[in-house]
């Protein structure tokens, strides 16, 4: 049970996570921070939390404080709470990228970065903002920490701890093994989304395009509806480990584009089998 849990960012993850402490009734009083006045009120408005946050300053009375903003403003927020941390006070992210954070975090939480434990997890949507955050949004979800060497194990555990009360199941790796991972399974699906309907929109003839697009269309692009701000910074701070998959794609797609040419169906046909039973195979093990 923890006192007072200090949320910046309270948008669909930070909120969700709110929510999720509060049901499992492992906090007593949640303040909010945020960028948006619109965004803290309705937050207040339905209990997500208790009190709308004024002053940075207010981190020296928290338990734990939650870092749920795009990845791009981890570092001005990092500046600004740290010489206001309480000792006992544990900080976690839930960025979805990790090196770049850590690297943050240890630019600017100096003594305190034992207490600082990364996180990512691995539930989410395209809807941004607190109408969007669900007490549920973590069940039977996976949380990634990424602890520092000089992580306190007890304020991993700490967090680990309410992971697990709002659902969740917690893995730990490196940040650098997250990175290369989350570039391959999430940051290049988003960038593939976001580019198929920037090029039918870009197209004179996009307006007919789109009124004809149906369901595979929109399965395919659901992610494009995600927070350009949010992707901007991802695709930032993890712009190595992205690239190198950008580039194995475009290998894999030149590679069916000579089949295509070819006109070598056999082979076409044990490419799209082999990617249905590895997706098949995927879903089955979830
Ligand atoms: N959306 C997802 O599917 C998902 C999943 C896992 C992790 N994440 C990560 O979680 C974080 C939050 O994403 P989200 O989807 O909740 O976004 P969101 O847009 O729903 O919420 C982010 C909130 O942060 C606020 N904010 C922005 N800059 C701020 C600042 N400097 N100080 C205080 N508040 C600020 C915004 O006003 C907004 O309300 C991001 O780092 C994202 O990468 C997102
Ligand atoms: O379901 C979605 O809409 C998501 O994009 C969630 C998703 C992902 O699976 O790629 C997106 C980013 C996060 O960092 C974690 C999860």
């Amino acid at each position: 049970m923890i006192g007072q849990l200090v949320v910046f960012g309270v948008g669909l993850i930070g909120g969700s996570f709110a929510l999720a402490l509060r049901q499992a009734g492992m906090v007593r009083h949640i303040v909010g921070f945020g960028r948006s006045a619109e965004n803290l009120a309705a937050a207040r408005a339905a209990s997500v939390i208790d009190e709308i946050g004024g002053d940075p300053a207010a981190v020296r009375d928290a338990d734990l404080v939650a870092l749920a903003v795009p990845v791009g403003q981890m570092g001005a927020l990092l500046a600004a709470i740290a010489p206001h941390l309480g000792t006992r006070t544990v900080v976690t992210d839930m960025g979805s990228t990790k090196q770049n954070v850590v690297a943050l975090a240890r630019a600017h939480l100096g003594a305190h970065l034992p207490r600082f434990v990364p996180g990512h997890p691995i539930a989410g949507a395209e809807k941004s903002g607190v109408e969007a955050a669900r007490a549920d949004l973590f069940q039977q979800r996976t949380v990634i920490l990424t602890p520092l060497p000089e992580t306190d194990p007890a304020a991993c555990r700490q967090v680990a701890q309410l992971w697990a009360a709002c659902g969740a199941q917690v893995a730990e790796m490196t940040a650098a093994e997250h990175d290369a991972l989350f570039a391959a399974v999430s940051h290049l699906p988003h960038v593939l989304a976001f580019a198929l309907v920037d090029y039918i929109a870009q197209r004179a003839d996009g307006a007919r395009l789109f009124s004809f697009a149906a369901s595979g269309f929109r399965d395919f692009t659901r992610i494009a509806a995600s927070s350009p701000e949010m992707w901007r910074d991802i695709c930032l701070a993890n712009g190595q480990a992205l690239l190198r998959e950008i580039a194995g794609y475009e290998a894999e797609l030149a590679r069916i584009k000579g089949l295509i040419e070819a006109g070598d169906g056999a082979a076409l046909l044990e490419v799209f089998r082999r990617a249905r039973d590895a997706r098949e195979a995927w879903l089955k093990g979830q």
